[in-house]
């Protein structure tokens, strides 16, 4: 049960992407311009899914209309370009230094519908090697069967096997409850063709706050050893709510738990940018500088102001004060 309501937590992940692809908030024309067929790509899979689950499919069109506002669009933007820029800037940079050559893979703990290795597969062909996600047996079964289905429709937009997975195999669907041992984890991965030695970007969005605090940290710390025992290339994108130094975390971990039984585990115990970063930099290399922004910072800060006036056209927005509160709340890490 317990599970269950974790698991659907993706729901209003993809129901606020696909919200904001229909808003026109998403793509970012950067992407979009190196990657034309996002809006294809969520919209099939998302028309794709009642013939695969109706009920899930049900669930996320009523929360498309009552999620759909705003102040939620914009966060929903800000976290979806955020990483894709962590990664394109600063991690996989295209241009021309030392790691244009630079071969790497992906793995992407708690991905449920995410889609991106389409987008990086089309943008990295050459240099992705493998990318992995990795989301409890229930997801993966369903996002097996849905990108299997529109293989059949669409190949040369999906290149899928049966299981939903590429057919040259670097695209992998893993099956695996993070709560589970890290040595399962490791040999898992294993498995689906992961190479420890190989310069490696692990992304968390909006997984970890729903791990108990001990389990987070030996997931870390498990995976940090593993691949920096070989090589000292792990790269790290995670995105979080923090519960913040006022109300907010408190009324967040209260309303979620009265009327949804989901729990935050750590909300409240990495409530700032410092503490959270604290979780990696604690288990990590010391000369390893870890980055951290809130939502509200890249907004101000790093955001073009052509590309901030357009994202302010979608919608009309006036409550700019409880935005950035709201945004606060946010963060991203890399390393
Ligand atoms: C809020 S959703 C985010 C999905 C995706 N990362 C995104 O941002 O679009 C959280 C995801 O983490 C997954 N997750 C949480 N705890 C997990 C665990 N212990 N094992 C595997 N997956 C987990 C959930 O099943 C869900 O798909």
């Amino acid at each position: 049960m317990e599970q269950l309501v974790i698991q659907e937590t993706d729901y209003d992940a993809i129901s606020s992407k696909i919200a904001c692809i229909n808003k026109k908030y998403l793509p970012d024309p950067q992407i979009f311009s190196v990657y034309p067929n996002y809006e294809l790509l969520y919209n099939s899979y998302f028309n794709e899914l009642p013939k695969v689950t109706r009920r899930s499919y049900n669930k996320i069109k009523k929360l498309m209309s009552s999620n759909n506002y705003p102040i939620m669009n914009i966060g929903t933007y800000l976290r979806t370009v955020s990483i894709d820029h962590v990664l394109s800037l600063y991690l996989l940079p295209n241009s021309d230094n030392a790691e244009k050559n630079n071969h790497f893979q992906i793995i992407n703990l708690g991905c449920g519908t995410d889609l991106r290795y389409f987008q990086y597969n089309h943008i990295y062909e050459e240099r992705l090697e493998r990318y992995i996600d990795v989301d409890f047996p229930m997801a993966i079964e369903t996002k097996g069967r849905v990108l299997s289905n529109l293989n059949k429709k669409n190949p040369s937009l999906f290149d899928l096997n049966d299981n939903g997975g590429s057919t040259d195999g670097k695209y992998q669907l893993m099956s695996f409850n993070l709560n589970r041992n890290t040595d399962e984890l490791i040999k898992q991965l294993e498995l689906v063709g992961c190479d420890f030695s190989l310069k490696t970007i692990i992304i968390t969005e909006c997984c970890l706050c729903y791990i108990e605090d001990a389990k987070s940290i030996e997931l870390i710390s498990k995976l940090n050893s593993v691949f920096n025992a070989k090589t000292n290339n792990l790269h790290w994108v995670s995105y979080d709510p923090i519960g913040g130094t006022d109300k907010f975390g408190q009324i967040m971990t209260d309303n979620l738990l009265f009327q949804r039984n989901l729990k935050l585990p750590t909300l409240l115990t990495y409530n700032t940018k410092e503490k959270y970063s604290k979780r990696f930099s604690s288990i990590i290399n010391s000369d390893i500088s870890i980055k951290i922004e809130d939502m509200w910072e890249i907004f101000q800060t790093k955001i073009p102001l052509k590309e901030k006036t357009r994202v302010q056209k979608c919608e009309f927005l006036d409550e700019l004060e409880e935005l950035k509160i709201i945004l606060s709340h946010y963060v991203i890490l890399y390393f």
